[in-house]
């Protein structure tokens, strides 16, 4: 069907492609990515954007000796198409199918995981330095996006990088666009350096014409240092020649010939290099140009015709967005602290409308925490809106400039539990064992919309000092029975169901799946408790002792991992206390892979049968189920 593609199964194949072949492989992986994401989902517009320049890459290096590091690593679909596992596309970001992110398991070509921003440029210089201390020649590679340069692990490492003497390339794919506007000074220092690219493409087309003759070179290099000269005029100094690296760009990233010669030329450097590329993200599907933040990340879609805008379902996310919108109109003093992911977190509406009192400030977790200890120790009541998996980054300044000062500090936790298809890197599930381990914090779990939002209007009420955690799921699953009846207090579960064989400890989304349980128990002849927690941390040890009390078995359920979360400290209590009754602590392994909630919840034993059964063999009536 794919005239070109059909012939590629590994890098070697790309080579072997006159710049005519490259140009019609290009479009036909273009033709490939759209249909095939858009049915199965998955990050479309970064792919899209990196089409010519990962072919230069193929051609420029020897995989896999040579490695190349993909930042975030969302953007290595078209990489993993010209490594040899194209037929495995129809299985992307399903269980037991390929990743959405490079995997070293998956294949010889992925050098390193990635998931999260701004790891690449230090992975890379760890290989690098490896490579020269074993005496190899061989070449290392970042690509990094301007947003994820914008992550401060980055800047650290290009600091690092700076005196490495050979074979390290950065490639900077520079498309203006973190998942929504790329913000910070970075990019205003980028959007320099982009002014001036009609020079470097003047350039390099003389080069590629005069590289056909044998003194093609000398010429060459006269004009490198004409080219210095000029760029020093026009732009100065970059902040990349600064560090140490040589400056090559900016360089249209959709040009493979010219991005192969400059490639190669970049290998001869002996010290680091950093390679600008100017690329459009969404290039060559059209509705995906027009809106790229719309297409970062996609469900399945009729490629057709677009994402349609019509009706969504409410999710967590957006009711947070909402409910800092109605807390700030009635007081000027809440303001809101994100890291590049205002859409994600529904927080773009308040973006909209308090634009002063909101902060995005790039992808920078540990700077988005201390700031906001600033913003909270002089008076005002900042509320972090940042995911589950990416707050993991900020551990020691929640620690440190938050918690040992006590501050009035909110963290909404989006993305709590498992998130599915993004898999092991972006599952929230250590949350609740981090924060739970804080001195001062207090961690709430909402298990509906309208709890949500009774305990944001209580964390910006003022009425608690310190810092609180509101953690919620991706999505919009709320549970069956109305759990808004009972008003949110500090420390007091809502009992939701009275029972007296097992008592079922469990808090937000888990709720749901609680409810299943125990309808499942009743057809067993169990007449369960069902207890939605609320406050997980401190734990109200009094009502749970006094609830152990009265049943044969307790259960705790929750989706975070076991070790660290509350069903520990439960069953640590009960044990102190010595209550005489039986303890199941149900949570997720710390390592949980790609695919359906559905299905990871089976494969983890937390869907509703699993745990019905593992409470039956606990009360010894294995095998009912
Ligand atoms: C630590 C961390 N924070 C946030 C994210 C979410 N995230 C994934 S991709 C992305 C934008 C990256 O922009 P860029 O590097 O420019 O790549 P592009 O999509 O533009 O190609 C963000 C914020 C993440 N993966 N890791
Ligand atoms: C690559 C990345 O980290 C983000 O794009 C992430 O996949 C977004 O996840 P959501 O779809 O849950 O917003
Ligand atoms: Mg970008």
């Amino acid at each position: 069907m794919f005239h070109l593609l059909d012939r590629i199964s590994c890098p070697e194949d790309v080579k072997k492609l006159n710049i005519e072949e490259t140009h019609v492989l290009a479009e036909e992986i273009r033709a490939f990515l759209i249909d095939s994401v858009s049915k199965t989902g998955g990050h479309l517009a970064s792919n899209l954007g990196v089409v010519e320049l990962t072919i230069a890459l193929l051609r420029a290096f020897d995989l896999p000796e040579d490695k190349i590091v993909w930042d975030v690593g969302h953007q290595s679909y078209v990489y993993k198409l010209l490594t040899g596992r194209r037929d495995k596309f129809s299985t992307l970001r399903k269980y037991g199918g390929l990743a959405g992110f490079p995997k070293t398991c998956e294949s010889e070509f992925d050098c390193f995981n990635t998931g999260h921003s701004s790891t690449s440029i230090s992975a890379a210089l760890g290989i690098a330095k490896a490579n020269i201390l074993k005496g190899s020649d061989a070449h290392t590679v970042a690509v990094i996006g301007d947003g994820a340069l914008s992550g401060g692990m980055a800047t650290e490492a290009l600091c690092d990088a700076g005196n490495l003497k050979k074979n390290f390339i950065v490639v900077l794919n520079d498309n203006n666009m973190s998942i929504s506007k790329s913000v910070g000074g970075f990019t205003k220092h980028l959007t320099k350096l982009r002014s001036v690219p009609a020079y470097f493409t003047f350039k390099s087309r003389i080069e590629r014409e005069l590289s056909r003759f044998s003194w093609g070179d000398k010429i060459a290099l006269f004009l490198k240092k004409f080219k210095d000269l000029v760029k020093h005029i026009l732009v100065g100094n970059t902040v990349f020649d600064d560090m140490g690296f040589t400056y090559f760009g900016p360089v249209d990233g959709h040009d493979v010939e010219m991005l192969t010669l400059i490639l190669n030329r970049a290998k001869l450097v002996r010290g680091p290099v950093l390679l600008h590329v100017i690329t459009k993200k969404g290039k060559g599907y059209k509705f995906a140009e027009k809106h790229p933040a719309v297409y970062h990340g996609v469900s399945t879609f009729e490629a057709s015709v677009g994402i349609s805008s019509g009706k969504r379902h409410t999710t967590y996310s957006r009711i947070a967005g909402n409910t800092l919108c109605a807390l700030a109109e009635r007081d000027n003093n809440i303001c809101v602290v994100t890291a590049a992911m205002s859409a994600g977190t529904g927080t773009d509406e308040f973006a909209e409308r308090f634009s002063r009192k909101f902060f995005d400030v790039a992808i920078a977790e540990q700077h988005a925490v201390t700031f906001a200890a600033g913003l909270a120790i002089s008076g005002l009541k900042p509320f972090v809106v940042i995911y589950s998996s990416f707050l993991q980054r900020a551990y020691d300044q929640i620690l440190h400039d938050v918690c040992l000062q006590n501050l009035n500090v909110t963290f909404c936790i989006d993305r709590a539990g498992i998130v599915g298809e993004d898999g092991e890197t972006h599952h929230g599930l250590f949350d609740i064992a981090y924060m739970s381990a804080m001195p001062n914090m207090t961690v709430l779990a909402p298990a509906s919309f309208a709890e949500l939002e009774q305990m944001m209007r209580f964390a910006a009420s003022g009425a608690h000092q310190g810092p609180i955690a509101i953690r919620y799921p991706r999505g919009y699953l709320q549970p069956e029975t109305k759990t808004d009846v009972s008003p949110f207090v500090l420390g007091i579960p809502h009992t939701v169901r009275q029972g007296k064989d097992v008592c079922i400890f469990c808090a937000g989304l888990m709720l749901t799946i609680g409810e299943k349980v125990c309808a499942l128990l009743k057809e067993h002849g169990l007449n369960p408790t069902l207890v939605n927690l609320r406050t997980l941390f401190p734990l109200n040890t009094e009502f749970v002792t006094h609830m152990a009390k009265k049943h044969k078995l307790v259960v705790t359920l929750e989706d975070g991992v076991v070790k660290g979360g509350f069903g520990e400290s439960v069953a640590a209590a009960l044990a102190e206390r010595e209550v005489a009754c039986k303890c199941l602590v149900k949570g997720y392994a710390p390592v949980v892979p790609h695919g359906s909630p559905k299905e990871l919840k089976k494969l983890c034993r937390m869907d509703e049968h699993s745990i019905a059964e593992d409470i039956l063999e606990k009360l010894n009536r294995k095998g009912e189920i």
